[in-house]
């Protein structure tokens, strides 16, 4: 029997990708605003993507750094479910996009050793939910969606925060149940490892990943 596993595809870009997301039975869909991605869509794109997302699935725009300007016309132009905040934004910054904007926020935070954890504390207590993702390597151009895990064992003991959490980070449809077994997460993101060459999302692989995610 399918497990109450909620997933999470990131980076569509397409009208396909959306419809191969929802039938698969993901939970979220993501879309990404940062010019240096692959993936990334223009506020426009997003639009008319978004009509075409079923109810009952949750429409999550990633951003990073964005100033109020960038998310004033994001939001008053796509009707979103959730903001994901992938940057370098602060405990202050979280709460207040949170206020200014209304919608609930997911703050992505990068670990690479246990050095790394203290912030999961610090962010729960001001986000609606967390991203649990794999410290970019240094001088990388994106702070995710790099197809790198990190060493889940870290999450071990930590299986509840007080708030809900995605684990994400070089997740693919080989890997995301031994994932799941080992950090006990309900919750999964992923981008590039449903892709079939960069930015490029692949039906095939996100339905192993959902089923996978699920089994
Ligand atoms: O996907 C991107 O291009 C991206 C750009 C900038 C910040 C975050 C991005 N992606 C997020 O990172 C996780 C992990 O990605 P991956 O599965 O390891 O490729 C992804 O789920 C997005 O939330």
């Amino acid at each position: 029997m399918p497990s109450n596993i909620r997933v999470k595809i990131c980076g569509l870009r397409t009208a396909a990708d959306v419809a191969a997301a929802a039938s698969a039975g993901a939970t979220y869909v993501g879309f990404v605003f940062f010019a240096k991605s692959p993936r990334n869509v223009s506020i426009e794109d997003a639009k008319a993507l978004a009509i075409d997302v079923p109810l009952g699935v949750a429409k999550v725009a990633l951003v990073v750094n964005a100033d109020d300007a960038f998310l004033d016309a994001l939001t008053a132009a796509v009707p979103l479910d959730m903001l994901q905040l992938h940057g370098s934004e602060t405990p202050e910054r979280v709460a207040e996009v949170k206020a200014r904007y209304g919608l609930p926020v997911m703050k992505a935070i990068g670990i690479a050793d246990a050095s790394d954890l203290p912030a999961i504390d610090t962010y729960a207590a001001v986000a609606d939910q967390l991203l649990i993702d794999a410290k970019p390597p240094k001088n990388a151009d994106l702070p995710g969606g790099n197809g790198l895990a990190f060493d889940w064992t870290l999450l071990a003991d930590r299986k509840y925060w007080t708030i809900p959490w995605m684990l994400a980070g070089g997740l693919t449809p080989d890997n995301v149940a031994e994932a799941v077994k080992r950090t006990g997460t309900t919750q999964v993101d992923v981008s590039s490892g449903v892709e079939g060459a960069v930015g490029v999302k692949d039906a095939g692989l996100i339905a192993s990943f959902v089923a996978a995610a699920k089994a």
